[in-house]
């Protein structure tokens, strides 16, 4: 059996990717007396433990999970943000988790990031004409000035945004329309990937599927991949050809959007959905979690979930379960679904 998802024609593959965040502390609290001896320890926060998967081209692929789970850090190692402090990231079949920033420069083009904020990534004190700009310019310099104009607008067309209104300020638009522009600026430079870090999370809720159905658009009509960071199932359902479930780090389940949703296996993805509102619900109702959640500095031995599991035993205290391919194609990491203990 295979122990990781494996996708067709990946773009993008991560192998047993790892990031702690070394935590400062004062030099008494680092020193430790071990067997007599005066040592010194560093104490950091476990974000992404061993995560392995891949993500083909044309495909949305969602990660979801609790708050703090390591969603936005696996997005920010992806996009070249963080340096990982272990594993590999490929893209287009090339390792890129080790490249200079120069040797970067040329996937920056091919790879771009929008953000939960859209203030955040557009500046307050450039015209929307100027921040639109600012990246076909710079990744494309031997546009004439009247090709970078025809740019903008085509783009600013394509996300609903009128083009006369490109000489306004970031301030002057709606919280939707931000986003519609941080999705613009995205697009300015034709990409093939987007990282997409909750892009809709902040938005009203009327305007929320406005936007999501704008980043489908793009992703039918321009071929985009993307890697889609939520933790709103209902935007998953609607928008994810595979889900990745993502527990302290740690990769719990990995399926297709349709078989996650109708035959979730972990319990922790059990658990998730099942605190999704549906009409018409004639299932096991909500599953309420109980006992704590470890903190990602002392992450347990065995599985991380295993304190709020119903189904913890022994080796779940003792063994991290590998993520291991199910009949139906979905991997999951698990010795209570590995071992058929959970509806038996
Ligand atoms: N720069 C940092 N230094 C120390 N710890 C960090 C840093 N960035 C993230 N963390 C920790 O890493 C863990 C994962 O954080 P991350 O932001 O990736 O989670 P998340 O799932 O995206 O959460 P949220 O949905 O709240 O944004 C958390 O415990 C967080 O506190």
């Amino acid at each position: 059996m295979s122990t990781q998802t494996q996708a067709t024609n990946p773009l993008l593959e991560l192998k047993g990717l790892e990031k702690r965040f070394d935590l400062d502390q004062g030099f008494l609290e680092t020193v430790k007396l071990r067997g007599g001896r005066i040592t010194r320890e560093k104490r950091a926060v476990h974000a992404v433990n061993n995560v392995s998967l891949s993500v083909d081209r044309g495909e949305a692929l969602c990660i979801v999970g609790e708050s703090g789970c390591g969603k936005s850090t696996v997005a920010r190692l992806v996009a070249g943000l963080l340096t990982p402090s272990g594993g590999e990231i490929n893209y287009d079949g090339e390792r890129i988790d080790n490249r200079s920033r120069a040797a970067m420069l040329p996937l920056r083009k091919k790879m771009q990031m929008i953000f939960q904020n859209p203030y955040a990534s557009l500046n307050p004190r450039m015209t929307i004409q100027q921040a639109l700009e600012e990246p076909v310019r710079h990744h494309n310099p031997r546009m004439s000035r009247g090709e970078v104009r025809d740019k903008v607008a085509e783009v600013m067309q394509s996300v609903g945004v009128d083009p006369s209104w490109s000489s306004r300020y970031p301030h002057e638009f709606s919280g939707g329309q931000r986003q519609r522009i941080a999705i613009a600026r995205a697009l300015t430079v034709d990409p093939e990937f987007i990282i997409a870090d909750e892009p809709i999370s902040a938005l009203d809720v009327s305007i929320q599927a406005q936007v999501l159905n704008l980043m489908l658009e793009a992703k039918d009509q321009r071929g985009l991949t993307y890697f889609f960071i939520t933790h709103d199932l209902s935007v998953v359902e609607h928008f994810g050809t595979r889900v990745a479930v993502l527990y302290l780090g740690t990769l719990c389940e990995l399926a297709d959007t349709r078989t996650l949703f109708e035959n979730p296996k972990h319990p922790y993805t059990r658990a998730l959905l099942s605190a999704v509102p549906k009409l018409n619900d004639d299932g096991p109702g909500h599953i309420r979690l109980q006992g704590e959640i470890p903190t990602p500095i002392n992450l347990p031995l065995g599985c991380p979930f295993q304190s709020r599991c119903a189904f913890a035993n022994a080796r779940c205290r003792e063994v991290r379960p590998r993520p291991l391919q199910q009949a139906d194609g979905s991997t999951v990491a698990c010795h209570a679904v590995e071992e058929n203990r959970l509806d038996g």
